[in-house]
């Protein structure tokens, strides 16, 4: 049913009422107009139901419309209405407010309306309305006005088409409200919202800032802006951005400015504003009061300015400034908008900056943990990996995604899940831990690690992360300096300190199992001399090649070399001697074979000492030492050979220790004294020289001779001293014998191994011949067979440096050695001295007959000296000098006597003397 007037009066009542203070909502309004139009509509369509219509009193009329006219002012909104045939229009007087109209004034025309909208949204407009006419449809439209003082304002208008019996649209009525506040509010909420927008986006704020001026100077109507930075170093403030009309002359107003003002600079808009720290405004900045840039700005055509700060946390780090065509009065809207948008920017700088740093940092850190040498894991509680780096994929030869579907336990072998649980447990509780472990890689091999694990927090979820090293080099390099600390560097076998870590073991293995063990103390015969005479090199393959022996003799039982040429062997679990002499003499046999040497054919024997838990010790110490003067009285009982540790040996041992230390005094004492023995002409009886024999004069045991002195000096090097000062000695008391007129004699001095490998022997000889100003042809240096053959070129090259000084060379002892007859034809020997040995059964004993009988022809043949020693009976004077033997030495003529008793013999010799007449040697 329609309303009837009293019906609309009753709704217009409560739309102004409804809620006082408040306007009735637009919709309320095209509702109510509906109405009355429909009313109007049936009145026009039947005229019947004007009549039936109650009359109303003109009072009733001047009501409704003061009522109508005060509700549209409350509500900012008028009503219009439009006659499509006459042309013809109604406004209420509110719709001349909005439009800024006076009420007297005739209302214009559409044309005229049209004139006034914003360009923008002039089209917009149109189209709508024209659209509304043709489709009989609603319309709601927002426009842009231009007021007649110049101000733009926002309107709302929205039109009903009405039609006519004919079904044309005869008419459109509608209202119109002025939105300008909503909307404006509403273009700088977009506005801000793009703002926000465009620096969520960006990387860096400064990239688009130039949007963000653009923005703004679209929404406040300004035609450029920049962006000022300061530079607090520098002291400057720095235009970082620009954006302005793509207009060639207010382009131009950036760069007839400069872009940089220093810090602090008064009247600098920008350095103002960054002082007074708020937005701050020029209604004409071309005017020039306050504004640096005033001439440009006029040049220009700048007006109104804007500048604002963007601020965070109270720091300042930026500028804004604005620049319209128009001046402009400061309005407290802008101004708010200007400080939002500054507190916005300013904020977000900050946060980019923090974000840029902090992504910086996490290029920086991420950058670093893949270039690390080290392996980086992170996984969660439960052990699932969530990160790895390059280093921890290629460590364990799995690719990053398969790692990422993988437990911590998948590779770490010695994490139970139990040991998980604890860990995680412990870091969570914030104890950093580090933990050795094993790795396993993809194909299965494994590897030692070390481990540092810290809990790391991951989009606010605690994780765990390990940095993971492999220690595979370092842990060889332990084992490597473990194998070097307990092993001897040049055999490989275990040294002095892993066998006393072994013996000690044993020991206690024994005792508690009431078993015995043996330790051998090995010791190579004439080592020294091979190193002396071969060199060093020689001496270092010898004890390899024996250290190779030993083992293989030795099936499992533990060899240590102890340094030098003295080894030791533990023999655990032995049941009698006779498994340890059984031992011993493997060891001897293996280590006797022959061992090609430079070219020669050594045959090293050696000297094993035997002691025996716990008959011969209780512990290491004693154990080592016993076996150790075993070994010494195998040597005394001559070499190669074993023994057994006997109470007596340490008593023997005991007193050769002291014979050590007192030997070492012995020089400086002068407890050394000199013997002579002569050597007589066969064919003359005339001594035709002498040997100088060494003894020692000790203060307790008496006259000691060289054979119970010589080996311990050349054990412990003291025989160089000695030999140096029995050297000088012997030259001496030549020529004290020349001074005492006797008649030229010839000197021999016996030369140790020791001596003739020495680098000063050739020095320290010429020394002592220059320093006593004697002849050295009376100088023979004895040398053996042994010492020559050793190192045939080294004999060589000493004995021609001797021969050059005048000095004349002996062969001692010669027989017993291996030397071949041409072997001697190389070196320049003077006299050959047959061994005692073969002397001594002849007459009678045919070989040595033979060979003495063929010395003394190959002597003759090479033009060599030959005396026979150890002569003591005439027959064998007799045998020598049948076979023409010139010289000969011993008993039989003299015993060694000492150099007062000697002279005494010089001048007795000088008598005539009876020598056996030569027979024809028998064929
Ligand atoms: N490096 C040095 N060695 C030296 C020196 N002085 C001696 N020696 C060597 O010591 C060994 C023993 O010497 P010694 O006890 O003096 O014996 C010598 C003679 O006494 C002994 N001899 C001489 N004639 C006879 C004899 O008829 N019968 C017999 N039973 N013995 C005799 O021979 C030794 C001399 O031998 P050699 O030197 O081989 O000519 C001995 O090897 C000495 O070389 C020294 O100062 N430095």
């Amino acid at each position: 049913m329609q309303p009837n007037y009293s019906t609309l009066l009753k709704q217009l009542k409560q739309l102004g009422a409804a809620n006082p203070g408040e306007p009735p909502g637009i919709e309320q309004w095209m509702e109510f107009l509906e109405q009355v139009s429909n009313v109007c509509a049936d009145m026009a369509l039947d005229p019947g139901n004007a009549a039936r219509i109650r009359p109303v009193s003109l009072s009733e009329i001047q009501e409704l419309s003061s009522r109508i006219e005060e509700t549209q002012r409350i509500a900012g909104l008028g009503d219009w209405s439009f006659d499509r045939k006459s042309g013809q229009g109604k406004w209420s007087r509110e719709c001349y407010r909005i439009f800024g109209l006076s009420p007297s004034a005739p209302m214009p025309t559409y044309k005229e309306l049209s004139r006034q909208i914003h360009r923008d949204d002039r089209l917009y407009v149109k189209d709508r309305v024209e659209a509304a006419l043709h489709d009989a449809r609603k319309f709601e439209i927002e426009f842009r006005y231009h007021l007649p003082d110049g101000e733009v304002r926002w309107v709302r208008a929205i039109g009903q088409p009405v039609k006519n019996a004919r079904g044309q649209v005869c008419r459109l009525f509608g209202t119109v409200m002025d939105v300008n506040s909503r909307k404006l509010i509403e273009v700088r909420q977009s506005m801000e919202h793009t703002v926000a927008r465009l620096l969520a986006e960006c990387d860096s704020p400064v990239e688009v800032i130039p949007e963000i001026i653009e923005t703004i100077c679209s929404t406040f109507g300004w035609v450029c802006g920049a962006l000022w930075m300061p530079d607090k170093k520098a002291g400057l403030l720095r235009r970082a951005a620009t954006w302005a009309l793509p207009r060639p002359d207010i382009e131009q107003f950036f760069h007839n400015t400069p872009d940089q003002i220093p810090l602090p600079a008064g009247a600098a808009l920008s350095s103002r504003t960054l002082r007074v720290a708020r937005a701050d405004w020029f209604p004409d900045a071309s005017r020039g009061e306050h504004f640096e840039r005033a001439k440009e700005a006029a040049a220009t055509g700048l007006h109104g300015c804007l500048a604002f700060p963007l601020q965070a946390a109270g720091e300042i780090l930026g500028i804004m400034e604005f620049f319209g065509l128009q001046p402009h009065e400061a309005d407290r809207e802008t101004m708010q908008s200007a400080h939002f948008i500054g507190r916005h920017i300013g904020q977000f700088f900050q946060r980019k900056q923090v974000e840029i740093a902090l992504r910086e940092s996490e290029a920086h850190f991420r950058a670093l943990v893949e270039q690390a040498s080290d392996s980086f894991y992170v996984h969660d509680m439960n052990g699932r990996f969530i990160d790895v780096n390059q280093r921890g994929c290629e460590g364990l030869g799995y690719t990053r995604e398969e790692l990422l579907s993988m437990s911590v336990q998948d590779i770490d072998l010695d994490l139970t899940t139990r040991e998980l649980k604890k860990l995680t447990g412990k870091l969570t509780a914030g104890t950093p831990i580090a933990r050795e472990s094993r790795y396993q890689r993809k194909d299965g091999s494994t590897f030692p690690v070390e481990i540092r694990m810290g809990p790391i927090d991951i989009n606010g979820r605690q994780h765990l992360l390990s940095l993971v090293r492999d220690v595979t080099e370092r842990k060889e390099m332990q084992d490597h300096i473990q194998h070097l600390a307990y092993h001897d560097s040049l055999t490989n076998l275990p040294n002095r300190a892993m066998f006393n870590r072994h013996l000690c073991h044993a020991i206690d293995q024994a005792a508690r199992h009431g078993k015995s063990l043996a330790v051998l103390f090995i010791d190579l015969d004439r080592f020294k001399y091979v190193n002396d005479t071969l060199g060093h090199d020689a001496g270092d393959r010898l004890l390899q090649e024996m250290s190779r022996r030993l083992s293989n003799a030795l099936h499992g039982d533990l060899v240590a070399r102890l340094g030098g040429d003295e080894f030791v062997v533990l023999l655990e679990d032995i049941h009698d001697s006779e498994h340890v002499s059984h031992v011993a003499q493997k060891i001897l046999t293996a280590l006797v074979e022959e061992l090609p040497l430079n070219g020669q054919r050594i045959h090293i024997t050696a000297s094993i000492g035997v002691s025996i838990f716990p008959e011969d010790g209780e512990d290491e110490f004693a154990l080592m030492k016993h076996a150790d003067i075993a070994m010494y009285r195998a040597k005394d009982r001559g070499k190669n050979n074993f023994q057994f540790y006997s109470a007596y040996m340490s008593q023997h041992a005991a007193k050769m220790l002291a014979l050590e230390s007192s030997l070492r005094r012995a020089i400086e004492r002068e407890e050394l004294v000199l013997y002579y023995q002569g050597k007589v002409e066969t064919r003359t009886g005339r001594i035709s020289g002498v040997e100088s024999l060494v003894r020692w004069q000790h203060p307790e045991l008496g006259l000691l001779s060289p054979d119970q002195f010589i080996p311990l000096a050349e054990e412990t090097g003291l025989i160089v001293p000695l030999s140096k000062w029995v050297l000088r000695e012997a030259c001496k008391q030549v020529c004290e014998w020349q001074r005492q007129n006797l008649p030229p004699l010839n000197v021999a001095v016996n030369l140790s191994a020791r001596q003739f490998v020495d680098d000063h022997l050739l020095e320290d000889t010429a020394l002592v011949l220059r320093e006593l100003g004697m002849d050295p042809t009376l100088l023979e240096l004895e040398i053996t067979e042994s010492m020559m053959m050793h190192n045939p070129e080294h004999t060589i090259q000493i004995l021609q440096g001797l021969k050059a000084m005048g000095i004349r060379i002996a062969i001692d002892d010669f027989g017993i050695g291996y030397s071949s007859l041409s072997h001697l034809r190389q070196f320049p020997i003077d006299i050959i001295k047959i061994d005692r040995s073969f002397i001594q059964d002849v007459p009678g004993d045919p070989a040595d007959e033979a060979i003495t009988e063929a010395i003394i022809a190959m002597g003759k043949s090479l033009k060599i000296t030959v005396v026979a020693e150890g002569v003591e009976k005439p027959e064998q004077l007799q045998f020598l000098s049948d076979l023409s033997c010139e010289e000969i030495q011993g008993y039989f003529f003299s015993k060694p006597l000492p150099a007062k008793d000697f002279t005494k013999l010089l001048w007795r010799n000088l008598a005539p003397v009876a020598v056996p007449s030569r027979r024809p040697a028998a064929k």
